[in-house]
C-alpha cells in the first residue's frame, strides 16, 4: 500500500479543502493511503499585515512548495484564485477539481442586499476587487479593511465593526454557513476573482506518480474556464493586488469570458466579454485584456499600481 502527503494550511478553509482532496483520492485509488502535514505559511503568520507589501499570495504557497521539494510531502491543495498566474518553475497543477459557487456572498446580520444598506455604511472586504464593485454599485458605502480567515472575519461582523462584509459563497458553503449568505453577487452585474470557487492540486513537476494519481481529480469543463479567467489575469498582469474579475462559463465547445477591471479609489469599472471555442482560451482570455486595455484598463491597473 503507498502512501501520498497532502501539505496543508492549518487554517479552517485550507484543512477542509485538504480533508475534501484526500477523500476524493481515497475514493478514486482504493488501497491509497492518503496523510495531511499540516503547515505553518509566512501568509498565516501576516495576515494581518497587507499581503501586498510583503510580498503577496505567493507567500501562503512557498512554504508548502519547499516541503514538497524537501520530500516531507507530495502534494498541496489551493484555492486556485490564491495560486499566482506564473506557477513556480518545477511544479504543476495535475488537477484542478469540479468548481463549486463562484460567486461572492453579501453578509450583513441587519441588511439584505447592498441596496438596503444606510447611506455610508461600513463595509468590510481586504479585496481591490471587491472594493471597487462596491463603490460601482454604491459611491457612498464606506469600504473599510477586513482581513483573517472566514471565522475571523464573521466574528468581525457580528462584533458590529461594519454593517456588512463581502466574502467568496465557496468558503462559507464549504465551513458550513452558507445561512450567513444574505445575497449572491453574481454575474453579469458582479464578477467573481478568477478561478474562484476551484480547487487546485499542486505537485513537482518531475513526480510523475504523484501527478498520475491526482490526474483522476482533474475536471475538465472547470480547467478549460479557469484558464481561460487565469490567461485574461495573465495578460493584464492580474495579481491578487489589482481588481480584475473575471468567469468563464462553458455553452457546449465555447467559452463565453466576462471581464471587468475597477477603481477601488472611484468605483469605476470597465467591462468586456467574448467568446470563442474552449481550444482557443488561452487566446480568448489574452484577447479579453486586450480589449479592457481598449476600453481604458490601462490606467486603472496603473493607479492600482500594477505595472
Ligand atoms: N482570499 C482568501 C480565499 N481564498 C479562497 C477563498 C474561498 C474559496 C474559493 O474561492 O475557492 C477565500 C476566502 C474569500 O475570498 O472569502
Amino acid at each position: 500500500m503507498s502512501l501520498l502527503r497532502i501539505a496543508t494550511r492549518k487554517s479552517p478553509l485550507a484543512l477542509w479543502q485538504s480533508e475534501h482532496v484526500a477523500a476524493r483520492l481515497r475514493a478514486a485509488h482504493p488501497g491509497l493511503e492518503v496523510a495531511l502535514v499540516p503547515m505553518s505559511t509566512r501568509g498565516d503568520e501576516v495576515l494581518d499585515r497587507s499581503l501586498a507589501a510583503i510580498g503577496g499570495k505567493g507567500l501562503f504557497l512557498k512554504e508548502l512548495e519547499l516541503a514538497m521539494q524537501r520530500g516531507e510531502a507530495d502534494c498541496a491543495v489551493h484555492s486556485l484564485k490564491d495560486v499566482p498566474m506564473a506557477l513556480e518553475p518545477g511544479f504543476a497543477l495535475p488537477a484542478i477539481l469540479e468548481r463549486a459557487d463562484h460567486a461572492d456572498a453579501f453578509v450583513s446580520n441587519a441588511h439584505a442586499a447592498p441596496a438596503e444598506l444606510p447611506q455610508g455604511a461600513r463595509v468590510g472586504t481586504s479585496s481591490l476587487r471587491r472594493h471597487a464593485q462596491l463603490r460601482a454599485l454604491r459611491p457612498d458605502l464606506r469600504v473599510l479593511d477586513l482581513r483573517g480567515n472566514v471565522n475571523t472575519r464573521l466574528g468581525k461582523l457580528d462584533a458590529g465593526d461594519y454593517d456588512a462584509i463581502v466574502l467568496a459563497c465557496a468558503g462559507l458553503q464549504r465551513l458550513g454557513l452558507a445561512a450567513r449568505i444574505r445575497l449572491r453577487l453574481d454575474a453579469p452585474a458582479w464578477l467573481p476573482a478568477p478561478a474562484q470557487g476551484a480547487i487546485a492540486v499542486e505537485c513537482r513537476d518531475d513526480d510523475a506518480g504523484t501527478r498520475s494519481l491526482l490526474a483522476a481529480l482533474d475536471h475538465r469543463p472547470t480547467r478549460l474556464c479557469v484558464e481561460a479567467e487565469r490567461a485574461m489575469n495573465r495578460a493584464l498582469h492580474g495579481s491578487c493586488h489589482v481588481p480584475v474579475a473575471a468567469l468563464a462559463r462553458l455553452r457546449g465547445d465555447a467559452i463565453a469570458l466576462e471581464g471587468l477591471v475597477g477603481s477601488a479609489a472611484d468605483g469605476e469599472l470597465v467591462r468586456a466579454a467574448a467568446s470563442a471555442p474552449a481550444a482557443e482560451r488561452e487566446r480568448l482570455g489574452a484577447e479579453l485584456a486586450a480589449a479592457l486595455l481598449e476600453a481604458g484598463a490601462g490606467r486603472l491597473l496603473a493607479a492600482a499600481g500594477a505595472t
